[in-house]
């Protein structure tokens, strides 16, 4: 495992632009996200620097006078890591490790040190390290091409040149080294996922953090890790659940994220065939999150991506207790009515039209609302079973 960007108990500044895509007010948001991971891998944001430039600068991201600011914070508070909300090119991190002189990472290697923090199973630490190598690679490359301008010309196939060619065989050797082997834990998890049989399988799916491992607590009484902290699953939990008299599978998996590298998408492949064969998907939405919304779209784009995007779906809004919203006084006449003053009863109007009974709003962490969640999660069951046993639906004939 490749863990030399560990960011325990760092101090931590962040860098986020501003430009056509995202005002100052989103960027604000991604660097909250971005704080959040930061904390989660263990490191202490100091501070946060913005620029408005719709263009990064191919030589150090941002510009030079944003720059001279940064270091300057750098040099006289003490600070271990420069963290970027956009990715970097190999060049652009070089750089900027030469100027700042500190541990600069990118979101993506950011999500690739909390997997590789919190990854238990050796099969998660494998898929982690995977994606770690396939990151590492075309940085390696970029780590030596300084030298090799500089030494230039005649002798340039110097040992430099020989380095980084050993480095990347190396590298090379390793990924093709732990792709068998997922193949290999592929084949067996497959067998594994055969032999459940037919039962109909249900996986809980959704942005990281929104409570999909409180909720299956609460459904399976098992007892799925859960904490205030981002990704907090990395392996995939399945339990036999049963309401009413129908049996099947529950899944519980590593949650989604805005922008997750796609490297991470691939090598966890197998964790993701969880998904991908499920029958029915339980979207959880944390309601209480500002961003909903918009993590809405990144799971539905994630689950386009690994082909699963038409399967039946009930969306479920979690977290109803600690849900809040703007008012607006009565005799305020001037401030238009936007999404920041919906009450919880415009938000369940608004997905209901949408969506009509394919949705639910809960708390898992009161229990709230859960009888009816259990109902529609069984009639949604019910339906696929029936036609899945077509001669045993006399199974139901009580709960007509
Ligand atoms: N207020 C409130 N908090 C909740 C609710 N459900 C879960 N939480 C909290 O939200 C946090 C995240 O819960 P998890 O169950 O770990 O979330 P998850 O979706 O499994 O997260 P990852 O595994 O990291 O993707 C924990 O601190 C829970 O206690 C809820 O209904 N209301
Ligand atoms: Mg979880």
């Amino acid at each position: 495992m490749i863990e030399e960007k560990s960011l325990e108990l760092e101090k931590a500044v962040l860098i986020g632009i501003i430009n056509k895509e995202q005002n100052a007010e989103k960027s604000e948001e991604y660097l909250d996200e971005l704080a959040f991971l930061t904390f989660t891998a263990g490191g202490e944001v100091v501070k946060r620097f913005t620029q408005k430039i719709d263009i990064p600068n191919p030589k150090t991201f941002i510009g030079s006078g944003k720059m001279d600011e940064v270091k300057n914070y750098v040099e006289t508070n003490d600070v271990g890591a420069v963290i970027f909300d956009d990715e970097l090119s190999a060049a652009q991190q070089r750089n900027i490790e030469k100027i700042l002189k500190c541990k600069i990472l990118d979101r993506t290697g950011l999500i690739l040190d909390i997997f590789a923090q919190r990854a238990q199973t050796s099969y998660a630490r494998t898929q982690v390290e995977l994606a770690q190598y396939e990151y590492l690679l075309p940085r390696l490359t970029g780590l030596w091409t300084h030298l090799e301008r500089q030494r230039g010309g005649i002798g340039m196939r110097g040992p430099g040149e020989t380095e980084i060619e050993t480095d990347r065989r190396i590298v090379r050797d390793r990924i093709s080294l732990l792709k068998k082997k997922l193949i290999t834990i592929d084949k067996q998890m497959a067998v594994q996922r055969g032999n459940r049989g037919k039962l109909v399988r249900v996986a809980l799916v959704g942005y990281t953090n929104v409570g999909k491992s409180t909720l299956m607590n609460v459904i399976s009484k098992s007892e799925v890790f859960a904490e205030n902290k981002l990704f907090a699953t990395l392996d995939t939990t399945v339990r036999k659940v049963v309401i009413k008299n129908i049996p099947f599978l529950m899944t519980d998996t590593v949650g989604f994220i805005r922008k997750l590298p796609t490297q991470l998408v691939e090598s966890f492949k197998s964790t993701l065939d969880e998904v991908r064969e499920a029958d029915l998907l339980l979207h959880v939405v944390d309601i209480s999150h500002p961003n909903f919304e918009e993590h809405i779209e990144s799971v539905n784009k994630i689950l386009d991506e690994i082909d699963s995007a038409d399967k039946p779906t009930l969306m479920v809004f979690n977290k109803i207790d600690s849900y809040t919203h703007t008012t607006i006084d009565n005799d305020d006449l001037v401030t238009e009515k936007t999404k920041e003053h919906y009450t919880l009863e415009d938000w369940k109007k608004t997905w209901m039209s949408k969506l009509d009974k394919d949705c639910i709003f809960i708390s898992a962490l009161n229990k709230e609302n859960i009888d009816d969640f259990k109902d529609k999660v069984f009639k949604a069951v019910k339906k696929i079973h029936i036609a899945r046993f077509p001669y045993n639906d006399f199974l139901y004939q009580d709960y007509e």
